[in-house]
């Protein structure tokens, strides 16, 4: 494993910066997810460490040492660096045995050596006594889980994956979590798992990187991630944020009392928080709660989900502002109802301007 850091790393492709001054430490054996939407860069980084890009300015380091940037070029079969990409890119014509085996022969490791290498790592995704079957054989889970067990034969430092999970149904996708998650622990390499899809990267990650328009917004684990979007773009990103205008009347020690629309309520604020007046409140759907209490809305339209319902109201008092609500049961369009906050998260003032004007 290899600890990777990454320092004012910009890419540009002729005129267009796609990233931008982007600096982020991973730790040996971190597993880091880069979250974010199309385009905003998060390929390009991948192929920045692996070594198919070079950069435009800033460097890359593995374990201290440059491998790219700066004068240094370390080629990718030099950087130890296995990748997992969503197509699995494995050889049709060669058996399951024989992929998984292929980094081993490539290094010189030979008969018996090689074949128990190939079933342990078979074995640990899941797949013993595959060896004999061709590509063409295998379920799209069967296959990722064969591309991971070649790279698991290879004993990588760093492990770079590529969105592995698009092609897979959501039931697959569950289980590939659990492997991945397995995968990580045996081999403690280090990770950094490419992906748009946020639950994946809070299932799977010990940290999560936001990317925006080649630039990173925020890195945190996704606990707090999820609890203290430092933006306006994170918290309406991650979570079904939204945003609504309030008025602070109190805050200190990371609880603030505000007014949303007319009513007091009390939520969370940076612990370096401590301000009055003017502020923008995130709120999750789980923050809001239907009952007596609380501001009056109007039932905009409700989404079954399953175990609950998701309801979106319209307050009165600012009937632009769109709020979801967690609720046991749907609610009919257009009934009255009340909505208390039980829960929110004061955004910190630097990002208390709206996201059409920050872009
Ligand atoms: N070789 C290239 N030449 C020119 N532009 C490129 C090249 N590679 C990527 N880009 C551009 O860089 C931007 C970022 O692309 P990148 O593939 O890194 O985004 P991404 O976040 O991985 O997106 P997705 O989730 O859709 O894969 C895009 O606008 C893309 O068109």
């Amino acid at each position: 494993m290899s600890s990777i850091r990454i320092e004012n790393l910009t890419k540009r492709f002729g005129a267009s910066t796609v990233l931008d001054d982007v600096s982020l430490e991973i730790g040996q054996g971190e597993f880091l997810a880069l979250l974010g939407p199309s385009g905003c860069g998060k390929t390009t980084l991948l192929r920045l460490v692996a070594g198919f890009e070079t950069p435009s300015a800033g460097r890359i380091l593995f374990d201290g040492v440059p491998v790219a940037g700066e004068g240094w070029d370390v080629p990718p079969e030099a950087r130890n660096v296995a990748i997992v990409f969503q197509s699995y890119a494995l050889w049709p014509h060669m058996t399951v045995a024989e992929n998984v085996g292929y980094p081993l022969r490539v290094r010189g490791v030979k008969g018996a050596a090689r074949t128990e290498r190939v079933a342990e790592a078979l074995a640990a995704v899941e797949l013993p006594g595959f060896e004999a079957r061709r590509p063409a054989e295998l379920s799209g889970g069967q296959r990722q889980r064969v591309a991971l067990a070649r790279c698991l034969a290879m004993d990588p430092a760093v492990v770079l994956l590529d969105e592995p999970l698009a092609n897979l149904d959501v039931h697959l996708r569950a289980s590939m979590e659990d492997i991945f998650k397995r995968f990580h622990a045996r081999t403690g390499a280090t990770m950094v798992y490419i992906t748009h899809d946020q639950a994946e990267a809070m299932a799977l990650a010990d940290r999560i990187a936001v990317m925006d328009r080649g630039r990173i917004v925020q890195l945190d684990p996704p606990a707090k991630l999820h609890a203290e979007p430092q933006s306006e773009r994170v918290a309406r990103f991650i979570g079904e944020g939204r945003v609504a205008d309030c008025r602070v009347v109190a805050c200190e020690n990371g609880a603030a009392r505000i007014v949303l629309f007319g009513h007091e309520a009390s939520v969370r604020a940076g612990a370096e928080t401590s301000r009055i007046g003017k502020g923008r409140l995130c709120l999750r759907p789980g923050d809001l709660a239907v009952g007596e209490h609380g501001f009056e809305a109007r039932v905009v339209s409700s989404r079954f989900a399953g175990s609950h319902a998701v309801v979106t109201v319209e307050p009165l008092a600012d009937p632009e502002v769109r709020l979801a609500v967690i609720h046991p049961v749907p609610l009919a369009a257009g009934a009255s109802v009340r909505v208390r906050v039980a829960d929110g998260w004061l955004l910190p003032a630097e990002a208390a301007v709206p996201a059409e004007a920050a872009a």
